[in-house]
């Protein structure tokens, strides 16, 4: 579904992406993990066209967001980026928003559907995420775990083919991140697509069915959570398992 092949990006003389290649198949729930600027993020952030990157290239389905280093027009870009939903560490909902009006904003403005079948959806995503009573409620008086479901349902609206998630429950307090992750878990059942940039080992070992470890702009090595839980091969990966795993 994603072929990312030998991504290469630098901030000046600092190389953030390093030969980054690495497949997403269809109903890969894929988790990204390493310590903090080994360049998840903007790994992350460039399969949607919210980072540019120095070479390599990138591949949805069957169409090239770039190719050796050179990106595709801007309709094909938009195109490539629509089959994908992000969801961002702080939720970014529109703060002057409801609930349902951040679900339906995108939709109306990019769908070609009735403003009937958009509210019909937004009302049934509301309702599997459980957050129906609060559809009429603005996002400041909601919890951070509330807001980060939210912001799922609100990419779920654009029906991706697959959802990015960059350190989904990283901004919230411990106790709020179980039905973050719970809504996550859901959506693997229903076999949706995902990246996930996370800090949660627990939820990389129990949902994902591949791991990438990321290390200073490169991956280190990647392969099933059990394997690379527990039998990581490189010294890189060891240090930082038992860094976060103490
Ligand atoms: N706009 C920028 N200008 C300069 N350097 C940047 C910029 N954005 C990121 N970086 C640097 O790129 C490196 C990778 O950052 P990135 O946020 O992708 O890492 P990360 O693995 O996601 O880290 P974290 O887990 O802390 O979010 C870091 O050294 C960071 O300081």
């Amino acid at each position: 579904m994603i072929e990312v092949k030998n991504l290469k990006k630098s901030y000046g003389h600092l190389d953030v992406l390093n030969q980054i290649t690495f497949d997403v198949n269809k109903n890969d729930v894929v988790a990204v993990i390493g310590p903090s600027g080994s360049g998840k993020s903007t790994m992350l952030r460039s399969l949607v066209y919210l980072e540019t990157i120095d070479g390599g290239g990138i591949r949805v389905s069957e169409d090239y967001l770039v190719k050796d280093g050179v990106y595709s027009r801007p309709a094909e870009i938009r195109n490539i980026t629509a089959k994908m939903g992000m969801v961002f560490q702080h939720f970014n909902l529109f703060p002057h928003l409801t609930v349902k009006e951040n679900l339906e904003l995108a939709p109306k403005l990019v769908k070609k559907q009735p403003l009937a079948a958009i509210q019909r959806q937004s009302k049934e995503i509301l309702e599997k995420i459980g957050l129906s009573s609060h559809a009429n409620a603005y996002p400041s008086n909601l919890s951070g775990g509330q807001k980060q479901r939210v912001a799922i349902a609100r990419a779920l609206m654009m029906n991706p083919d697959i959802l990015l998630f960059d350190e989904p429950t990283s901004a919230l307090d411990p106790e709020l991140t179980g039905e973050v992750l719970q809504v996550m878990k859901d959506l693997a059942k229903e076999h949706m697509t995902m990246i996930v940039v996370t800090h949660e080992m627990g939820f990389a070992k129990e949902v994902a069915n591949r791991v990438i470890f990321m290390d200073n702009g490169e991956i280190v090595e990647s392969g099933h959570p059990t394997e690379l839980f527990e039998n990581p091969q490189h010294e890189r990966t060891k240090a930082f398992l038992n860094r976060s795993l103490k």
